[in-house]
């Protein structure tokens, strides 16, 4: 099923909270906007908040000859999306499950889902390096996998669990694309300080791929459940991100990988 899939893409984090959901939605929206088509996997099983953040919470995935139907967010499906917040009952269903369960389910997300022929698939995975990775990267190495984008925030604490992040990625071969330093100041105060993100990706000598400042517009939409299938121009966000989906989407020299932008 993947294999109509051109590049893969995994979100990790070390600590939970940072915005790595954020992150891969803003991601998934961006090349969209760009005219790529999109999927957007979230194998975060226990807790699922893609649906949530595009507002997709009422729908329900559908099986087809080929396998899954995953939901579309627009209606010119340019943008699929898969999480196990399709499959269960309520929104308030807890999963709670071992290791083996949790495989099989990942398992059949990357086996099962009918993708057809996308540009990017953005995986957004939980927070830490457990099962749920293990079972992503075990099953994507061996593909289109362009790498891991990993997400801190400024703080020092969330700096040194990213780390880890990049210790998992090294042993297991996944390339790291870059570190997105989230909630990185408000305006012009740095809450939090800044700069955390930087000083990390020079000292692992990985490309550091930008600041995304604290948008207020980006928590109280997603707090109401809005659709925020487009980003506003003047969203600090915006620019941000179309930064980033430029230097992820240039091709590598050499490879001969020559996505087009339709
Ligand atoms: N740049 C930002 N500006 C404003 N709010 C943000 C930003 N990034 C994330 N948030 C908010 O922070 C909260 C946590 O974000 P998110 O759910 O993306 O984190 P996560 O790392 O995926 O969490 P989890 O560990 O639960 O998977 C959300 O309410 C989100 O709206």
């Amino acid at each position: 099923m993947l294999s109509g899939v051109k590049h893969i893409i995994l979100v990790l984090s070390g600590k939970g909270g940072v915005g790595k959901s954020t992150v891969s939605t803003q991601l998934a929206i961006t090349l969209k906007e760009s005219g790529y088509k999109v999927g957007l996997l979230d194998v975060d099983l226990c807790g699922p908040s893609i649906p949530y953040l595009l507002n997709l919470e009422e729908e329900d995935v559908h099986q087809c000859p080929q396998g899954w139907v995953p939901v579309y967010a627009d209606k010119e499906q340019n943008l699929a999306v898969m999480s196990i917040g399709f499959l269960l009952k309520s929104k308030n269903d807890a999963v709670v499950w071992r290791g083996p369960k949790k495989h099989a389910m990942i398992k059949q997300f990357l086996t099962d889902v009918y993708w057809q022929d996308i540009d990017y698939l953005i995986i957004d995975t939980p927070p830490g390096t457990s099962d749920e990775h293990i079972t992503v990267m075990e099953n994507v190495r061996t593909l289109n996998c362009d790498g891991a984008i990993l997400v801190t925030t400024p703080q020092a604490v969330a700096i040194e669990d990213v780390r880890k992040e990049l210790t998992f990625c090294r042993k297991t071969g996944i390339p790291v694309l870059g570190v997105i330093e989230n909630m990185s100041g408000f305006e012009c105060t740095n809450i939090f300080s800044s700069g955390g993100g930087q000083s990390l990706a020079n000292m692992a000598g990985i490309p550091f791929l930008g600041r995304v400042p604290i948008d207020p517009q980006v928590a109280v939409s997603r707090e109401k459940g809005h659709n925020s299938l487009r980003t506003p121009p003047d969203s600090p966000l915006s620019a941000v991100f179309q930064d980033i989906v430029q230097i992820i989407t240039k091709p590598k020299t050499g490879t001969g990988d020559e996505t087009a932008v339709s």
